[in-house]
């Protein structure tokens, strides 16, 4: 960046910390997108006069509601919902809905901008937003969750739609909460329709999009991999986390040839040295999706080690996938990291790795890294495909979906490769992402005129 450019930056950023107090996560993700969208406008002066980067910062709209439910002993509860609508230039918003107590308006306006680019890198017609409230479903019986899903759909329902906003889930928000969901959006609104991405495929959902996400972050890290000329075959992998994400991307680096030697959740990690199997998978499937229980349990039935309180990111490792949450890898992590070879990383979490990590990583010569809204950008474009079924009424075989998803994946990195290409042959996959990502939504903008 030359000085002028530096000096458009700040201002811009100032801008939006004004427009947006208190709201860090929310910068943060706007920041990594403005360090490489403003030098690309440089000579793009009509860009620049119609305000579209600063317009694209500004959410179309945002909803905030009470929601009101009744817990086991009869107790009354009340938490926050919300849908950040961000931006709707290329098709209906379309995003997750996450359920955690750490969600905050700033926290879902993150997840909702990086949203817009990630849709708009799937080449299918898909807007960007987010929603969610900050109930724990953790510790919640069935019926719990079933009572606040549906005190929650009977607010969102009034402004979501099979053509308006299609929400699905993300952190919290699994098959049981979406099942529940649509159960209470078909019952308000008598009618049978895609609002929902995520179902179950008793009731119109896709096959593969439970893995989508976490095969979609792999299929990215083998194509970066075979960028140059080398494979996941041998190589040992950390995984954090152990849900929805996690769990399929360890799926696939199993059946790829790769060791996954770690696995976490919000208490801790454990490490195998010998490497998960798919059946001690399986076993970490039925613990976190049925009996909900915590990944510790894994280090006494397998007898390997348990690090409370810790993340993996001191596990040496070839490659990297932080598939937990955002910020997990801190400026110091990412430089272990690279001390003990790490080859790449792929991001499977939304935004996982802090400033400083971005920093300490691009500095490292040759290093790969792809960004979360390249990388994970597998789950919504499978969810883009379960709303195509849902128009067609139709279901695609097992083979066909993952087929689209191989060949989506693939042109986000051909898309990265076109936009990040340095002069000397190294991809920066977070400028080629956020460039990609940028020019569709933003000519769709300049198409409509002011507004
Ligand atoms: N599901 C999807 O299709 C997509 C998800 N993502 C992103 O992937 C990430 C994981 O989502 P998903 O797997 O669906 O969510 P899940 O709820 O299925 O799993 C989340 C996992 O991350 C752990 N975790 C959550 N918060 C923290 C924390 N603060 N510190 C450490 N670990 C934590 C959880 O542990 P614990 O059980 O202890 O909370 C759990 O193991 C999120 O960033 C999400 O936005 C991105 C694209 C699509
Ligand atoms: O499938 C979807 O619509 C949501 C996916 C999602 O929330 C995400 O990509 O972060």
């Amino acid at each position: 960046m030359n000085a002028q450019q530096v000096e458009d930056l700040t201002s811009f950023m100032e801008a939006v910390v004004r427009r947006n107090p208190g709201e860090p996560e929310f910068h943060q993700a706007v920041h990594e997108v403005a360090m490489d969208i403003i030098p690309y406008l440089a000579d793009k002066p009509l860009y620049r006069d119609m305000m579209v980067l600063e317009r694209m910062t500004e959410p179309d709209r945002i909803i905030s509601f009470r929601v009101v439910w009744q817990d086991d002993h009869g107790g009354v509860q009340v938490n926050r919902g919300y849908r950040v609508q961000q931006n709707n230039a290329i098709g209906p918003y379309k995003g997750g809905l996450r359920f955690h107590p750490t969600v905050t308006q700033s926290v879902l306006k993150f997840l909702a901008f990086e949203q817009v680019f990630k849709n708009s890198l799937t080449g299918l017609p898909l807007g960007g937003g987010k929603g969610g409230s900050d109930f724990d479903p953790k510790g919640k019986s069935d019926l719990e969750v079933m009572r606040f899903c549906q005190a929650f759909m009977t607010e969102l329902s009034k402004h979501v739609g099979p053509d308006t906003d299609v929400p699905a889930g993300d952190t919290g928000v699994g098959a049981r909460e979406v099942g529940y969901l649509f159960g209470q959006y078909k019952r308000l609104v008598n009618r049978f329709e895609g609002v929902l991405t995520g179902k179950a495929l008793e009731f119109g959902g896709s096959r593969i999009r439970a893995e989508a996400t976490g095969y979609g972050v792999v299929y990215m890290m083998q194509d970066m991999l075979a960028h140059h000329h080398e494979s996941i075959d041998g190589r040992t992998c950390v995984v954090s986390g152990s849900g929805n994400v996690a769990t399929y991307c360890a799926e696939k680096l199993i059946q790829l040839g790769g060791k996954v030697v770690t696995l976490s959740d919000s208490s801790g990690y454990i490490h195998d040295p010998e490497g998960l199997t798919l059946e001690k998978l399986q076993w970490v499937m039925e613990l976190k999706n049925k009996r909900r229980g915590r990944i510790e349990e894994y280090a006494r039935e397998y007898g390997v080690e348990y690090h409370a309180g810790e993340h993996p990111w001191g596990v040496p490792c070839d490659l990297a996938f932080p598939c937990a949450t955002q910020n997990e890898i801190d400026g110091a992590e990412a430089r272990t990291l690279i001390e003990n070879g790490c080859r790449a990383v792929a991001e499977g979490a939304n935004m996982p790795t802090t400033p400083d990590a971005i920093k300490v990583l691009r500095a490292s010569p040759g290093l790969l890294h792809a960004p979360s809204k390249a990388a994970n950008a597998g789950g919504v474009a499978v969810s883009g495909l379960e709303m195509s079924q849902n128009s067609l009424r139709m279901q695609w075989s097992r083979e066909e979906v993952d087929k689209h998803l191989r060949e989506i994946i693939a042109s986000i990195h051909a898309q990265c490769v076109e936009f990040g290409t340095a002069s000397d042959g190294h991809v920066d996959y977070f400028k080629g992402a956020n460039i990609a990502g940028f020019n569709k939504v933003a000519s769709a903008m300049l198409a409509y005129g002011v507004m």
